[in-house]
């Protein structure tokens, strides 16, 4: 896990270490100028030798020289003065570089002022009006420094006509766009929620752009994984197959952000209530409770657990069985399909290391969970509606760990209310986003709305309410899996950038998510614990397969990804 931030924190942060006398402002903002180009030349080592390939063919480099050539977009704050310093970094590695500024030189705050004037120094600045696409074709690279963190309100149509233009390059499918590298966050995205504060861009048919590299200091920010800041339009990326990359380059404010591993952070200096904090769940999963998903010698069957997944009826099965598979294969000792008697054959003549039971209505379900043995429940995939109505209530008035899982939840669309009023802290509810909007409405809509002012309603704020009005964990599906404990403990689960896994968005998928859940809190895990490991593992198991991933593969590749944790 790791820590990620807000703008709000992130300023605190640097406000902090300026304060203390460590560091200067101006020396943050070389440091992360520097970083961006640290950046660019990891990202492109062509990109180092300062030369560009021959002028004549192809037409879309620089024609009067040989060097390459970079457009550098500032906008009027701080992040407007990282751009001065890419532009003067660039230019000392012997590149041709032309500045463009949006606003008021005069109003630059002062650091940015500073690295202004150096600029003018060495080089021209023109205004917005007269960027072109020619202009921005005609480049090896545009720098996007227009806004990062400060940015609060919609963009006057000046920027939003650029930021067009520059949709159009950073989403062509042709290869002679050259790529885009973001300064902190795409400009006109708020840092927070990962959604454009514009109506313009939005409604461009090209979509919002992707840079192909967005360089952020000292920690990612929370909206770099959510909502349209992750969605992938790009083809001119670091590497094509990879998609859009995200590099976080340090700053020397590190130590006051520290990696989340239980530790007390820095950042509760600046605010204490700890439910702020944003883990992600990246590549790394330090901080995940994995030592616990290894089996001790000693154990037997009984001692990890037995899970209940409870079927639709005849025809309907197949989702239940895929969660059954999800759950057994991490690592519950047992796992029974409680079946109606109609869909008993069709469960028999299928099943392989699982049990059956017959679950037909309340009673019987009642009846089957007076055994004790049984601690954990699924309940939901390919259920039916009617079937939901009559069971939740009876699984949930056992009080077992339980996963509600799609019709589970649909079930209760009318009267939201009935459910949430039977919940418990042992439960997990694992909507999409459909589902999340038949059981949250204001929420959703809250959601759908778009934002005139940053920071903006995110998905991270939703998900925190849902978890606090159902009074259970609520995992939040989608491309940018959102995890939330009533407490407001929070996490996002990435699967973008060098996390991105594409296949996973295939049928069934969801299915073996609760299973994979479900198997967890069987085993002993905590409601967050089991949400947070089974959001992660699974997508472990997409980037492990790879292409051509269908949601039966998830469990099968599921001992692999285990042997390459070491467990
Ligand atoms: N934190 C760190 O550690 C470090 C941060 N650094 C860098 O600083 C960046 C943050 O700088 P920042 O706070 O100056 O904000 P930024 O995004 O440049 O924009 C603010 C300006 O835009 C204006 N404005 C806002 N919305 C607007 C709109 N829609 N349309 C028009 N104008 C609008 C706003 O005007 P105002 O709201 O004040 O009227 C203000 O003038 C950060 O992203 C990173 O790149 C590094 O240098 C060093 C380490
Ligand atoms: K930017």
């Amino acid at each position: 896990m790791t820590e990620i931030l807000t703008a709000a924190q992130m300023r605190a942060i640097e406000l902090a270490a300026i304060e203390s006398g460590e560091v200067t402002g101006l020396e943050l903002m070389e440091r992360a100028g520097r970083g961006v180009v640290d950046a660019i030349f990891d990202a492109w080592p062509d990109f180092k030798t300062a030369r560009g390939p021959a002028p004549e063919p192809p037409k879309y480099f620089w024609q009067d020289e040989d060097a390459y050539k970079a457009i550098v977009l500032c906008g009027p704050g701080n992040n407007g003065g990282d751009g001065f310093v890419v532009a003067r970094l660039l230019r000392d590695a012997g590149w041709v570089v032309e500045v463009f500024l949006y606003g008021d030189a005069g109003q630059l705050p002062p650091d940015a002022k500073t690295n202004y004037q150096r600029w003018s120094e060495i080089g021209a600045i023109r205004a917005f009006a007269d960027i072109s696409e020619e202009i921005l074709n005609g480049a090896s690279l545009t720098i996007d420094a227009i806004f990062g963190t400060g940015l609060t309100r919609p963009l006057p149509d000046e920027i939003g006509n650029v930021l067009q233009f520059v949709s159009v390059q950073a989403n062509s499918r042709s290869k002679v766009r050259p790529p885009i590298v973001a300064v902190d966050v795409p400009s006109g995205i708020d840092a927070d929620s990962g959604r454009p504060i514009s109506h313009s861009v939005i409604e461009n048919d090209e979509g919002y752009y992707t840079p192909a590299l967005t360089v952020t200091f000292g920690a990612a920010k929370v909206g770099h994984f959510l909502d349209t800041c992750t969605s992938d339009y790009s083809c001119n990326s670091v590497s094509d197959r990879r998609g859009p990359s995200l590099v976080v380059k340090p700053i020397g404010v590190e130590h006051r952000i520290e990696v989340a591993a239980g530790n007390s952070r820095i950042v509760d200096l600046f605010e204490p209530d700890k439910a702020r904090h944003i883990d992600l769940l990246g590549r790394s999963s330090v901080g995940l409770n994995l030592l616990f998903l290894s089996k001790d010698r000693g154990g037997h069957k009984f001692s990890h657990g037995h899970a209940l997944v409870l079927t639709g009826g005849f025809g309907k099965t197949g989702a239940a069985r895929l969660a059954a598979r999800g759950a057994l294969r991490v690592g519950a000792g047992l796992v029974t399909l409680g079946v109606p008697p109609n869909a008993q054959m069709e469960v028999a003549s299928q099943i392989a290391g699982l049990m059956m039971t017959r679950v037909q209505g309340g009673e019987a379900l009642a009846e089957t969970l007076t055994d004790a043995r049984l601690n954990a429940v699924c309940v939901g995939p390919g259920f039916g509606h009617e079937r939901a109505r009559a069971l939740v209530p009876v699984v949930l008035s056992n009080k077992r760990a339980t996963v509600l899982d799609a019709d589970a939840l649909s079930a209760f669309a009318n009267a939201p209310e009935e459910l949430f009023e039977t919940l418990h802290e042992n439960c997990i509810l694992t909507p999409h986003k459909g589902e999340f909007a038949r059981l949250f409405p204001d929420l959703a809509n809250r959601l759908a709305e778009v934002p005139t002012r940053g920071p903006a309603y995110s998905k991270v704020d939703a998900t925190r309410e849902a978890a606090a009005r159902a009074g259970c964990v609520v995992l939040f599906k989608g491309p940018d899996t959102v995890i939330a404990a009533p407490d407001g403990k929070c996490s996002i689960n990435s699967a973008h950038y060098e996390r991105s896994a594409p296949w996973l968005a295939t049928a069934g998928s969801g299915d073996v998510l609760a299973g994979f859940i479900t198997g967890l809190l069987a085993r002993g895990f905590s409601a967050m614990d089991a949400a947070e490991t089974g959001a992660w593992l699974h997508v472990e198991c997409a980037i492990a397969f790879g292409p051509g991933l269908i949601a039966e593969d998830l469990p099968e590749i599921l001992p692999k990804v285990f042997c390459e944790l070491g467990l």
